[in-house]
């Protein structure tokens, strides 16, 4: 029978195996972050990563660490991250095992919400199509080509590979939900980008940063997080902070149909969301930007969103956009209010 030091010995050493899949991720990341002006990020930024993902802190994150731990180990000969499905491939095709091992490891991270992703033959068909937002912002945002990137409220990423694939040289995501970065993980672990990380923190973290490195990202964008922000006003100060001068904002979020200086104050759930906590229509949108210091704003896209584009999927197993709109009437949702409708905005720091 083992004592109770030896199954102390015995925890301690898989809790640091643990760790050490997860710090073995974000590692090159934190690299490349110390050769750009945002170096002073570096060390304050790897702490927090190390604090907000202490197992303890979230009952499932064990068992997400040893999903990445079971990721079979195979070559990226293929990348693909400038193409709708964003993922690799290797010159021979993983064996049965390997392929098995593979999807059992990424179902183990359900539910994914973005994508797709094309990994080794397994296509993750998430909840969103994520490649028609890229599609309708690829065009208008200046390119991408040698800046850098800064993702706040991220998801699991999908957005940043496209970014490295339009050709950023580093491209930061934050999201303070840990599983996405936990998927993030997977699919690099697989990729293998190094100036590029999903790191689990909100847009509150961000003024802390940017009193040590200010300034430092050329392109930022903000997508699906505005509404979920009680005071937008303070959000888009604080991505502005964070731009260089002439840096450019890309703000996705839902809005109001309307030309006036309108607001939507849902009183309870949105398409069944707790914290949508505000709906502007572009007007007001605009007037706030230019509020927290951006000039030379434009409307590059309103798209209703579709059940093509948000639906649920065998990677995405629950409830989704069709069962958050009335039945009877699909141009409201079912607490009446005018079905999801989200505009793109482009802007650039003045100040
Ligand atoms: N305070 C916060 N700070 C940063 N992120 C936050 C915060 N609160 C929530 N989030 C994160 O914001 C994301 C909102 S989804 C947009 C994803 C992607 N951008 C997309 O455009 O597909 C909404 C949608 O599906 O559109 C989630 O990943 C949250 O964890």
């Amino acid at each position: 029978m083992r004592s109770g030091s030896t199954r102390e010995c015995a925890g301690a050493e898989a809790g640091a195996n643990a760790r050490h899949a997860l710090w073995e991720g974000f590692a090159p990341f934190f690299e490349c972050l110390r050769t750009t002006p945002a170096a002073g990020w570096a060390g304050p930024l790897s702490r927090l990563t190390q604090e907000r993902l202490q197992p303890a802190r979230h009952g499932d994150l064990p068992g997400w660490i040893a999903a990445l731990e079971r990721l079979p180990r195979l070559a990226a000969d293929h990348l693909m991250l400038e193409t709708p499905c964003v993922g690799v491939a290797a010159d021979t095709a993983p064996s049965s095992a390997q392929a098995a091992q593979l999807r059992e490891a990424l179902e183990a991270l359900h539910p994914w919400r973005k994508g797709p992703f094309c990994l080794h033959g397994i296509e993750i068909d998430a909840e969103w199509r994520s490649d028609r937002k890229w599609d309708r912002l690829a065009d208008a945002v200046a390119p991408l080509t040698g800046r850098r990137v800064l993702d706040v409220g991220c998801g699991n990423g999908y957005y940043g590979f496209r970014a490295l694939g339009a050709g950023a040289k580093l491209v930061l995501g934050i999201d303070p939900t840990p599983r996405f970065v936990l998927q993030f993980l997977a699919v690099n672990r697989l990729i293998g980008a190094e100036c590029c990380a999903v790191l689990p923190l909100a847009d509150d973290d961000l003024p802390a940063l940017t009193d040590l490195a200010g300034h430092c990202f050329d392109t930022l964008f903000s997508m699906g997080v505005l509404y979920h922000r009680r005071d937008a006003l303070a959000h888009l100060e604080r991505l502005r902070r964070c731009l260089r001068h002439d840096g450019e904002l890309v703000l996705e979020t839902l809005v109001l149909e309307g030309t006036q200086e309108q607001l939507l104050i849902p009183k309870d759930r949105y398409a069944r969301m707790r914290n949508v906590h505000a709906i502007p229509t572009i007007a007001l949108l605009t007037r706030w930007l230019q509020t927290a210091g951006f000039s030379n704003i434009r409307v590059v896209d309103i798209a209703r969103t579709t059940t093509e584009e948000q639906r649920a999927t065998p990677w995405m197993r629950f409830q989704s956009l069709a069962d958050f709109l009335d039945p009877q009437d699909p141009l409201r949702t079912v607490e009446g209010y005018p079905a999801p409708r989200r505009a793109i905005l482009i802007g650039t720091r003045s100040g």
